[in-house]
């Protein structure tokens, strides 16, 4: 598969710098690992603070041009790299698995939802409306317009290294930014291939630029440099909060999504078969690297040991193996810390009185295969309670009432998902009303759509993404005050 994608022309080895693809100043260069096996897929070259001013400034210079153009023309060409990705789903979501790990399957969906978010931000590039406030004065006009907030700087992370990107670029581009793209070390190739998506569009040199290479340097510089006008983030609480401070000394508008710590409730009332399908969903998806994935099961009383044996049984079936294999449903975690983590949190939990009901190891395949694990009886006392696992382990808790879940649901600083299963609607309203979170889930273990705002409250980060109010977060009010008539 690796000649595959490298034969397929999407993948990119260089960086993309106002409109030409280039090397490191330095010419150092970085090897690129397939998670599953270990093989070198390619390189990627080891940018610094110098090509990120230099894209920056390339940014800077195509932003007169790319938001005096007119919204049909952007949403045009917005159009065409959702064409572009739906014409080549496949070779890319090859290249996804390759240097992401998950089942072909998801790539696929990852790769789909992306041209969805493109699609949606051509739409409402032409939607970007103001507004006329009654004036309070007989012989004046009130106006409110909203213009581009300038050169973005984006960080991505790798356990959606395609969407992630979509979803912050679409947004961009539509409200008449340009940006500079940082893809995570780990998985570069889907991140620069929208550089070439981009030219194939016909999207002008400079107004999209990617760089891979140090983090610390190229965020120092996105963070320090003036004329980048706002950060856009997705990744660990960690370097939000670094890039944050970072931003404060130039006052950037920041959006930022973050880690979550997603409680799944099923209430004694609910659909049993449909809870289980939810939490299965919910938990093992990318192998448990979700920001929105469950870490922590709250079950009632009532139906705490149905659900257990249920879920067990299921998540005991689950394949697991490369990608790209069929009929895989998880692939291997993206690397060792990711493994070493989950293991933490496993021994942890076993050491505080949990009982393994599925898996609770490293896989037979080796590599960064974990087992798709559950256990039962899991305490507050226990790591996995208040840190993200990001992996494939499920821990289940059992409630008595209403007022404890809500209580033990809310005791994390994150804010991010959460999930509620039950049949009783007022308790739905109540429930979801309680819950200090950004997004719920009621009946639902998946809810990421391009239509519906994606974003948390609390340590899990502000801003949305997606949706109508996704291009809020790229767009200045200016209000106008016209006297005089
Ligand atoms: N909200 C989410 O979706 C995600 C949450 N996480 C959480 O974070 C944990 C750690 O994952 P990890 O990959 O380390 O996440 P990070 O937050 O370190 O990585 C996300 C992105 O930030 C970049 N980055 C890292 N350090 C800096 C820095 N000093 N300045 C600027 N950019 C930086 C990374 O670059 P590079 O790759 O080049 O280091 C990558 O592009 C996970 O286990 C999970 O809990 C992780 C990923 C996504
Ligand atoms: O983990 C994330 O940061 C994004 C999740 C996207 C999805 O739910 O498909």
């Amino acid at each position: 598969m690796k000649e595959a994608v490298r034969n397929s022309g999407w993948m990119r080895e260089a960086s993309l710098i106002g409109g030409a693809w280039v090397g490191a100043d330095s010419g150092k260069a970085h090897e690129v690992a397939n998670p599953a096996t270990g093989e070198v897929i390619g390189t990627i070259p080891v940018c610094g603070k110098a090509e990120t001013r230099r894209a920056i400034e390339a940014a800077h210079a195509a932003f007169a041009d790319w938001s005096g153009r007119t919204a049909a023309e952007r949403a045009a060409m917005l159009h065409e790299m959702a064409r572009l990705i739906r014409e080549n789903i496949e070779a890319l979501a090859q290249m996804l698995t390759l240097e992401q790990g998950k089942p072909l399957h998801e790539a696929r969906g990852e790769v789909s939802i992306s041209a969805s978010y493109i699609q949606w931000f051509a739409e409402e590039a032409r939607r970007i409306n103001g507004d006329i406030i009654p004036s309070p004065w007989k012989d004046r006009r009130l106006l409110v317009t909203r213009e581009p907030v300038g050169v973005v700087g984006a960080i991505t992370p790798w356990n959606f290294p395609f969407s992630m990107i979509a979803r912050k670029l679409g947004a961009a581009l539509a409200a008449g930014c340009t940006i500079v793209v940082k893809p995570a070390e780990l998985t570069p190739y889907c991140g620069l291939v929208w550089g070439l998506l981009a030219e194939k569009a016909g999207v002008p040199a400079g107004v999209v630029n990617i760089l891979t290479g140090s983090s610390s340097e190229i965020g120092g510089e996105l963070t320090a440099n003036p004329l980048v006008r706002k950060i856009t983030f997705t990744g660990s609480t960690r370097v939000g909060k670094l890039l944050y401070e970072q931003s404060a000394s130039t006052m950037k508008r920041m959006s930022m999504e973050l880690g979550g710590n997603a409680p799944f409730i099923v209430f004694d009332d609910a659909d049993l078969d449909r809870a289980v399908e939810g939490a299965v969903a919910a938990k093992y998806r990318n192998s448990g690297q979700t920001c929105v994935c469950t870490n922590r099961f709250y079950i009632q009383d009532g139906i705490y040991d149905a659900f257990a044996e249920k879920f067990a049984e299921r998540v005991k079936a689950l394949k697991v193996g490369s990608g790209f294999e069929p009929g895989v449903e998880q692939g291997p975690l993206i690397n060792e810390a990711a493994v070493e983590k989950v293991e933490e949190h496993v021994s942890d939990a076993l050491g505080k009185g949990a009982r393994a009901l599925a898996g609770g190891k490293r896989h037979a395949l080796g590599q960064s295969f974990f087992e798709p694990t559950v256990l039962a009886d899991a305490t507050a006392d226990m790591s996995v309670a208040r840190e993200e696992t990001f992996g494939p382990l499920a821990v289940l808790f059992r409630f008595h009432d209403e007022k404890e879940v809500i209580a033990a649901a809310n005791d994390t600083e994150f804010g991010l998902a959460a999930y509620l299963y039950t049949r009783d609607l007022a308790r739905t309203f109540r429930v979801s009303a309680a819950l200090e979170y950004g997004m719920v889930g009621i009946n639902e273990g998946i809810i990421t759509t391009e239509v519906a705002p994606f974003g948390g409250i609390k340590e899990s980060g502000m801003g949305h993404e997606g949706s109508v109010y996704g291009l809020n977060d790229y767009l200045n009010l200016k209000y106008l005050s016209v006297g005089g008539l």
